[in-house]
């Protein structure tokens, strides 16, 4: 007979399997009186000898959504119109029957089906209507959740109206522990278990009763227990790397404030005071006013009004003192460089910030009202445009992106402006923030000579695409299991 050499717990879930047949980890657990891991150890051990098998089964479950519990009670709503549909209708009759929403929902199905055509505005039913497998799906669930068989129809049907956002896909995933035929045998065959030291006291030692007894072998092969070391945030180290580049690249850090007025988030940047982006929609207003720099207002009037000294006509129409007082969240931290490049028109300047921003945006998979910013400036004699797209590439480069492009873009600041992009396998191009040299209506009343290089990059976008994320709100949950698992470094290989 082979020898499976098995230590006594794997002589135990073994006897135990043999009742059993097959069984799920908990309940052989509690059938052998183990911890279910160490079951499960013994399990797994016996399947490579060939005496058990454990099985991961994964099924898929299918739920009615709010929307398609509604439809499974009352019908689909081309059902619903069909049902009112005796003779061609008015779409507008059919609208007060049933509601606007309903008709326009049915409409494009009843077409599709082939249950009805659109005439002028009436809908002419064909005469055939015949229950469909979609509609037979959705009223066989009785209960919360079923899986493809008890629905009864085919994966396309469920695809479909997964599609049309009726049912909801999960995932079931158990394990299963069986006993092979091998095993059986082996049990009929007969297995002793024998007594064996798990642990030496000094009381063994002292009667010598260790004398001739079996001595359990230390196993190498126990999985120990995960320690997770105390780490930093996957995204606040993508952070400090991004800052030690830029430090690396002989960068300063600079701060500026969260409350900005008006003046230097939009107007000292040649944003018209009616650019839609400062409507109360896309920006967070606060009720406060700031003052305004007595050295640059006027020179920031007459730009805007009618392009300075320069050969630029500007934006024409009346500046506003007050609109450029109101206090706002800054929208992007180029409201940071610009008092900065301000405040040390002396070159050369090579500063960045990376900091938050705020704007009203609706939160969904990519968009979140608080963000952080990547922004720069490099302020120097002889600054170009191609010594703009060196530097973002080089940043790139060292945060491991190999492909980087520059699109054309439009910021009412910089002339030319681009949006820079990098290439990832599987997702194609995607578009990182903008850049570009600062206009003379920018930078002539500020008392900057030299030429501006700027940018200000997405941070988070960058981080999603590091991390793996789909959804940037994972960035700021404290999904612990996540956190843990984070890899603090990648080995190349
Ligand atoms: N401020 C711009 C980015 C930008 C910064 C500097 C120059 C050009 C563009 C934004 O938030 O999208």
């Amino acid at each position: 007979m082979t020898d499976y050499n098995l230590t006594n717990n794997d002589k135990n879930v073994l006897i135990a399997m043999d009742e059993l047949s097959s069984t799920t980890p908990e309940e052989l657990a509690e059938k052998t009186s183990m911890k279910v891991e160490t079951a499960m150890q013994s399990a797994f051990s016996l399947s490579e000898n060939g005496l058990t098998e454990v099985t991961d089964v994964v099924t898929e479950i299918y739920s009615l959504t709010s929307e398609g519990r509604t439809y499974a009670e009352e019908g689909l709503p081309e059902r619903q119109i069909m049902n009112c549909l005796s003779e061609p209708t008015y779409m507008d009759e059919l609208k007060e029957k049933l509601s606007p929403k309903m008709v326009g929902i049915a409409t494009g199905w009843l077409r599709r089906k082939n249950w009805a055509n659109i005439e002028k505005g009436m809908v002419v039913p064909t005469g055939n209507s015949d229950i469909g497998e979609d509609e037979k799906a959705i009223a066989n669930f009785k209960e919360e959740k079923h899986t493809l068989e008890e629905i009864g129809t085919d994966q396309n049907t469920i695809n479909d109206l997964i599609k049309r956002k009726l049912l909801s896909k999960t995932e079931d995933k158990y394990r299963t522990v069986s006993i092979t035929d091998e095993g059986r045998q082996l049990v009929k065959t007969g297995i002793t278990i024998e007594e064996e030291i798990t642990q030496i006291t000094s009381q063994l030692l002292k009667s010598g009763d260790w004398k001739g007894k079996k001595f359990r072998p230390y196993n190498i092969q126990t999985p120990p227990k995960p320690v997770y070391g105390a780490k930093i945030h996957p995204y606040q180290r993508l952070i400090d790397q991004m800052r030690q580049i830029f430090l690396e690249m002989g960068f300063t850090e600079i701060k500026g404030d969260v409350v900005q007025s008006s003046f230097w988030n939009f107007d000292a940047l040649f944003q018209p005071q009616d650019h839609p982006a400062r409507e109360m929609q896309d920006t967070f207003h606060l009720d406060t006013k700031s003052e305004l720099p007595e050295k640059y207002k006027e020179g920031i009037r007459d730009m805007h009004e009618h392009g300075g000294d320069l050969q630029s006509t500007g934006w024409g129409g009346k500046w506003s003192e007050d609109i450029a007082k109101r206090d706002v969240l800054r929208t992007h931290t180029t409201a940071v460089t610009i008092k900065y490049l301000t405040d040390n028109p002396n070159p050369p300047v090579k500063a960045f910030c990376i900091d938050r921003a705020y704007r009203r945006e609706t939160i969904d998979p990519t968009h979140t009202p608080e963000f952080e910013q990547l922004e720069g400036v490099i302020m120097d004699e002889n600054m170009s445009f191609a010594n703009l797209l060196g530097c973002l590439e080089e940043f790139y480069h060292r945060m491991g992106f190999e492909d980087v492009r520059f699109r054309p873009g439009y910021f009412p600041y910089t002339e030319p402006s681009v949006e820079p992009e990098v290439y990832i396998e599987g997702l194609g191009w995607v578009e990182l923030g903008g850049a570009g040299v600062f206009r003379k209506e920018v930078t002539e009343p500020l008392g900057i000579k030299q030429p501006v290089l700027a940018w200000g990059l997405g941070v988070s976008r960058v981080a999603m695409l590091k991390l793996g994320l789909k959804d940037l709100r994972e960035l700021y949950q404290a999904d612990i299991d996540w956190l843990r698992k984070s890899q603090v470094c990648q080995l190349k290989d």
